[in-house]
């Protein structure tokens, strides 16, 4: 169980947006149990925020080039991570079994209503942009979202307070080139790196908690 997690987490890493990287895996609950370390899990689909499958470089550009188009929608060609997950599944969603979605970004109010129709059951996000309206792309409907069980991911408060002075890391996880970090920056990052390791699953209602397996994380359910 513990990969479920960390596996979006690395596909993120994959993005072509120059700024997030945002990664989208399907899971689903079968009948019988493997050996692979998920138990009864099998995977259904993957995927991360890209340029349409088979465009060339270049072919879409980065940003729109008119500044008034930037502030509605920077990158309006990319296709979101949950949306490339649905269209590449490798394996249909079931209505018998329970499937759940792990994303590490909350999904979009352009996403929220193909997640739901697709099937899925549960959803694992994080706290980022939720509650957001950013113009063209908004986070507001993922709140109103019923028949879906919510968890979210999010960050310890260690986490975050380490991720405030972490410099030289963007969002996507990437590095800027720097020279020689003096000793302050880099006990900061060390002790970022030690509380991304404490991630953990937050519910954000009075509901219970519960263990994934393996994980060290905490669930609970959202009220929908
Ligand atoms: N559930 C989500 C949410 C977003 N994205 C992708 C689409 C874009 O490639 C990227 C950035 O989306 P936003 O416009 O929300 O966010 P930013 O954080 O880049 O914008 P801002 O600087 O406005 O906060 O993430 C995604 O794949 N899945």
């Amino acid at each position: 169980m513990a990969s479920t997690g960390r596996t979006p987490r690395l596909l993120a890493y994959r993005t072509e947006d120059p700024k997030v990287g945002v990664g989208a895996v399907i899971w689903a609950e079968g009948k019988s149990g493997g050996c692979d370390g998920t138990g009864r899990l099998y995977l259904v689909g993957c995927g991360y925020n890209a340029y349409p499958v088979g465009s060339e470089y270049g072919q879409y550009p980065q940003m729109d080039t008119k500044q008034q188009d930037r502030q509605r929608r920077k990158y309006r060609y990319i296709i979101h991570a949950e949306q490339n997950a649905l269209t590449f599944r490798s394996e249909e969603i079931r209505e018998e079994e329970n499937t759940m979605l792990f994303v590490t970004k909350c999904p979009c109010d352009e996403c929220v209503p193909l997640i739901r129709g697709a099937g899925i059951k549960q959803i694992y996000t994080t706290d980022l942009d939720s509650g957001k309206d950013k113009g063209d792309i908004s986070y507001l409907r993922f709140h109103s979202l019923q028949g879906v069980l919510k968890f979210i991911w999010q960050k310890s408060s260690l986490a975050r307070r380490a991720s405030e002075h972490a410099g030289p890391h963007l969002a996507n996880g990437c590095v800027r080139k720097h020279g020689r970090q003096p000793e302050q920056a880099l006990q900061s990052n060390k002790r970022l790196r030690m509380a991304m390791f404490s991630f953990r699953v937050r519910t954000m209602s009075a509901g219970f908690l519960w263990d994934l397996p393996n994980s060290g994380m905490v669930a609970g359910p959202l009220l929908g």
